[in-house]
C-alpha cells in the first residue's frame, strides 16, 4: 500500500470574477497510493469539486497553478490532446449526478461502448460482450435488456451504476469519485460504495474520495484530507483523523455528527459558514474569523501545515490554544498527547 501514484504540489485553481482571480484550491499538496482511499471533507463551498475537477483536467477557464504529477505527466500543464488519452483511460471520474453525467438520448450500453471506443481497439461485437461483462461487474441484472434503455427509464442507483460502469471500462489507475451516493437512499449508498471498494482492490486503483458524510469516511477511507476555503488544513489516517482530531474546523466537523441524543449535549460546533472566494482572506489563518475568541497571536502569519506526527498534518499554530467557548478548563488541553 506505499506505491505513490498521484502527486500533487502546490495547487492553486483560481477563478476569475470581474477583473480578478480567486483561488478556489489555494496551496494544496497530497498524494495518493495505488489501492488507497483518499477522502477529501469539508463543507459546502471549501472547494473539494474544484479540486476534484482541477485533477481531471476540467476546467475550461481556471487558471491553474502547481503539479499534478500522475504517470510522467503534469496534467497542471498538459496537452488537450494528452489529456484526453489519460482521461477516461487510465483516470476516470465517477460523478455526483448520474442524470446530468448521462446522455438522455442515447441508450447506456451504447454510453459505455463510446469510452471503449475512444480508448481501445476492439470491434463491435467484443465492445457489446465488454459491456455486458461491465454492466454484471457493476451488478446490473439483467444487462442485455438494460444495455438498450435510456437513463431517464433506471433508478438513481442504477444510474449511477453506469457511471461507475463507464468509469472503470479501462481499468483506470486513478479514481475520483465526487459525493458517488449523496443523490442515493442509504441502502444504495452501501451498495455502491462495497462496489468502489472491490474495484480499488479488484483494480489496485487509487481513489480520492470527495464527500461531506464523515459515515463514509469512516467506513470508506485509508486517509483523510479536510479541506477548508481552498486550503487543506489537516491530513492524517481514518483513525487518527477521528480518535485525535486536532484543527478546530476538523473537531467542528466531528461534532458535527453526534452518535447519541445524550452525546449530542456535550458537543460543540463552530458557528458559520465558509465565506465566498471574494471574501476569502488572502493573509493569515483562514479558520480565524470563525474562532474569534481564541487570541489572535495563536495565529501563524503564514500558517502552513506542521506535521506533528508522522504522517498527521495540521495547518497553523492555532490548535494548540484552541477551545469550545462552552467547555471548561480542564477540557481544553485536548491536543497532542
Ligand atoms: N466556475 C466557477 N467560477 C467561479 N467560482 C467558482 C466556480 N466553481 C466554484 N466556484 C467557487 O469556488 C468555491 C469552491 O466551490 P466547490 O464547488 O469546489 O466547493 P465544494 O467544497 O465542492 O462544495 P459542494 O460540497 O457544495 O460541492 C465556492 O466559493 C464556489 O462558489
Amino acid at each position: 500500500m506505499s506505491k505513490e501514484l498521484l502527486e500533487i504540489k502546490n495547487l492553486k485553481t483560481s477563478f476569475r470574477i470581474k477583473d480578478d482571480y480567486y483561488a478556489a484550491v489555494d496551496d494544496v499538496t497530497l498524494t495518493l497510493n495505488k489501492n488507497e482511499v483518499l477522502a477529501i471533507v469539508g463543507e459546502s463551498g471549501s472547494g473539494k469539486s474544484a479540486l476534484a475537477f482541477s485533477l481531471m483536467g476540467l476546467h475550461n477557464r481556471a487558471k491553474i497553478e502547481g503539479n499534478i504529477l500522475f504517470k510522467d505527466n503534469d496534467i497542471a500543464n498538459i496537452s488537450p490532446s494528452k489529456l484526453s488519452k489519460l482521461r477516461g483511460d487510465e483516470m476516470a471520474m465517477i460523478f455526483q449526478d448520474p442524470l446530468t453525467a448521462l446522455n438522455p438520448l442515447m441508450v447506456v450500453g451504447d454510453q459505455i461502448s463510446e469510452t471503449l471506443l475512444l480508448h481501445t481497439n476492439l470491434s463491435k461485437k467484443k465492445r457489446w460482450e465488454k459491456v455486458i461483462e461491465l454492466l454484471n461487474k457493476v451488478g446490473i441484472p439483467r444487462p442485455e435488456h438494460v444495455y438498450d434503455q435510456f437513463p431517464h427509464e433506471l433508478s438513481g442507483g442504477m444510474r449511477q451504476r453506469i457511471i461507475i460502469a463507464i468509469a472503470i471500462a479501462n481499468n483506470p489507475e486513478l479514481l475520483i469519485a465526487d459525493e458517488p451516493t449523496t443523490a442515493l437512499d442509504v441502502t444504495i449508498q452501501a451498495q455502491i460504495l462495497d462496489l468502489i471498494r472491490d474495484l480499488k482492490d479488484s483494480m489496485d486503483a487509487g481513489v480520492i474520495l470527495i464527500t461531506h458524510d464523515l459515515g463514509v469516511v469512516a467506513e470508506m477511507a485509508d486517509r483523510v484530507a479536510v479541506m477548508y476555503a481552498g486550503q487543506i488544513v489537516e491530513i492524517a489516517d481514518v483513525h487518527t483523523l477521528f480518535e485525535n482530531p486536532l484543527h478546530p474546523y476538523t473537531r467542528s466537523l466531528l461534532n458535527s455528527v453526534p452518535n447519541t441524543a445524550a452525546e449530542q449535549e456535550k458537543l460543540h460546533v463552530i458557528q458559520g459558514i465558509v465565506p465566498s472566494l471574494q471574501n476569502l482572506p488572502r493573509l493569515g489563518c483562514r479558520f480565524a474569523a470563525r474562532i474569534p475568541w481564541v487570541d489572535a497571536a495563536a495565529h501563524e502569519e503564514n500558517p502552513i501545515l506542521h506535521e506533528v506526527k508522522p504522517g498527521h498534518f495540521v495547518r497553523c499554530t492555532c490548535h494548540s490554544q484552541f477551545y469550545f467557548p462552552e467547555e471548561s478548563k480542564e477540557d481544553q488541553t485536548h491536543g497532542i498527547s
